[in-house]
């Protein structure tokens, strides 16, 4: 009889430890200052399939461990202020650590804290969250050819709720027997921004990786690329969400050298003028519309990726 019991292999794996609460103030002024992140590090490599396939923990650097440094680090790290540094210093410290682990996966949060104003004043210690936005990246080092390292690095804005009254517009599109939506010269536009731009840093050598990434102004590309995002909502006369997401992606693209991919997904979030026709006649849709109906589900998704064409450059 044919051997037909099933064959299996491990063909995946990462592990580590997720949702690492780290707070780090800085007091080296009057003025205090907050970094407050939730943290995911996965490491990975071809001597962890023993434990997945033969239940052996000797190349297993516990999870417990994992946490243990993201604290460590954070503590002499002249680089927590800048997620996507700590980041890839975090993963480069395990596959420095420990020459078994191929790959480490950061991701990381940041969660807002805005400075309070009090009788007009910026507060040297106080702070509110101003919002559920986020800042996040998702960093993966590996080990590249005698001994270097190569980076990718994806950041992101993820849950910038924004809302506009008009400037929006939305016609011309195809219309058949599927078709009830009606015309909109002037709508309400309301969208919650995830939006992603990546870098890389290939082969560099090990000792040099922390002062290669050092010269990418992280921090300055984050504040851009949210100002642009707020700018070009605001100030564009949409013809639609589609052509307002390109806009804005081909903007940073334009201002900025080290970014050769923009990306957004972009929720619809629809406002429908509620007729109010039933009630005495009243007029309230098109243009005499200013009572609305907010739809929590569902929304249109415009999801897309801009890239950089070869050779054209960037102004920074
Ligand atoms: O900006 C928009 N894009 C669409 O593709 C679409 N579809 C829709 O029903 N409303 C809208 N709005």
């Amino acid at each position: 009889m044919a051997n037909n019991s099933v064959k299996v292999f491990l063909d995946k794996q990462e592990y580590g430890k997720d949702r690492v609460r780290l707070l780090k103030v800085h007091r080296d002024s009057k003025v205090h200052r907050v970094d407050d992140m939730t943290i995911r590090c996965l490491l990975s490599g071809a001597a962890f399939t023993t434990s997945y396939t033969e239940a052996s923990n000797k190349a297993v650097v516990a999870t417990d461990s994992i946490k243990n440094t993201c604290y460590v680090l954070a503590k002499s790290s002249k680089n927590v202020d800048t997620i996507e540094l700590y980041g890839s210093e975090l993963g480069n410290h395990f596959l420095n650590t420990y020459n078994w682990v191929e790959n480490a996966h950061v991701t990381i949060i940041r969660h807002r804290w805005a400075r309070m104003n009090i009788d007009g004043k910026p507060h040297t210690h106080s702070f509110w969250r101003d919002g559920e936005e986020t800042r996040q990246t998702d960093i993966w080092v590996k080990r590249g050819p005698n001994g270097q390292r190569t980076v990718e690095i994806k950041s992101a804005i993820t849950g910038l709720l924004v809302l506009k009254t008009t400037g929006s517009s939305f016609e011309d599109f195809v219309r058949d027997e599927y078709t009830t939506l009606a015309e909109a010269k002037d709508r309400i536009l309301s969208t919650c921004v995830d939006s992603t731009w990546e870098f890389n840093v290939t082969n560099v050598q090990t000792s040099a990786l922390m002062s290669t990434l050092s010269q990418i102004p992280f921090n300055q590309i984050y504040d851009s690329v949210r100002e642009v995002t707020c700018k070009v909502f605001a100030e564009d006369e949409s013809a639609s969400v589609q052509a307002t997401l390109y806009k804005m992606a081909a903007q940073s693209i334009e201002n900025w050298k080290w970014l050769h991919r923009v990306s957004y997904a972009l929720p619809n979030r629809h406002f429908f003028a509620v007729d109010l026709s039933y009630f005495r006649g009243t007029k309230n849709l098109a243009e005499n519309a200013d009572v609305y109906q907010p739809l929590s589900d569902p929304s249109g998704l415009i999801c897309a990726t801009v890239t950089r064409a070869p050779n054209t450059t960037a102004r920074l």
